[in-house]
């Protein structure tokens, strides 16, 4: 086993990686979009494949969920696997009703009430930032394909069940606050400390203020277009 977490050798991931949640949708991403997909880490079940897109390697290995677990599988990534560009692809709750159930968000910021972020900078309060070109790759090739896509400001929350609901998030959604998921802060403070490039792409599953949500069959099937946009966004870094 190569670390305690990953038992692939050095060289078995692409410099590119996508990082769902969810270690199902990693085999899916695998299995649907890749060509030749090698299965490269099985440790804890947390999938992590390799294989080609459009005839370019590209990786994906799940990330659990929460920051914490994130952390692990990104700082192994980059440090003993290489990894360059990282994009997480996840589904996330709505804050803003101008944002629709389906719709793509790209983290422009992720805001963040995880210690892992603050235990790093003293006085400071970080701003986690998605690599520009990433970002610029992302909305442009958004555009082009026609999806709905919103840029902005994400809080990556340690939090799934807030006790107070959507009021829970007091003023973050009036101060443009758009979406709530639980990884992005982390994996943006990461590419800044080893100089590598990062982006967060969610897709919206479940609205916190109107409540609309997709169903579970629905899920899958509405992250095909975020996956096919990172995908390419992937290949082109
Ligand atoms: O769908 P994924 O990528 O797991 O992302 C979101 O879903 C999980 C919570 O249900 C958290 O990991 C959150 O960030
Ligand atoms: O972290 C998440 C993901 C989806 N929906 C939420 O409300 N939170």
């Amino acid at each position: 086993m190569t670390t305690p977490h990953n038992h692939a050798k050095p060289g078995d991931y692409a410099e590119a990686v996508l990082l769902p949640g969810d270690p199902l949708r990693a085999k899916w991403i695998a299995e649907t979009f890749f060509e030749a997909p090698k299965l490269v880490n099985s440790v804890r079940n947390c999938l992590g494949y390799t294989g080609q897109w459009k005839g370019r390697p590209v990786s994906v290995q799940a990330s659990g969920m929460g920051q914490p677990s994130l952390g692990i599988y990104v700082h192994e990534l980059i440090t003993v696997y290489g990894a360059k560009s990282l994009i997480r692809v996840g589904t996330c709750g709505g804050l803003n009703t101008d944002v629709k159930v389906r719709d793509v968000i790209l983290a422009q910021g992720a805001s963040t009430d995880s210690s892992i972020v603050k235990g790093r900078f003293g006085p400071y309060n970080f701003a986690p930032i998605a690599d520009f070109g990433l970002l610029r790759s992302a909305a442009d090739k958004a555009d082009a394909k026609g999806l709905r896509f919103h840029a902005g400001n994400m809080l990556s929350s340690d939090i799934f069940y807030h006790e107070n609901g959507f009021e829970g998030y007091d003023a973050l959604p009036r101060h443009g606050v758009i979406g709530v998921e639980m990884e992005a802060a982390t994996l943006y403070t990461l590419a800044a400390r080893f100089g590598v490039k990062a982006l967060t792409i969610c897709t919206m599953t479940d609205c916190l203020i109107t409540h609309e949500e997709l169903s579970a069959e629905d899920r899958q099937s509405s992250l095909r277009d975020m996956v096919e946009l990172a995908l390419d966004v992937a290949v082109d870094a």
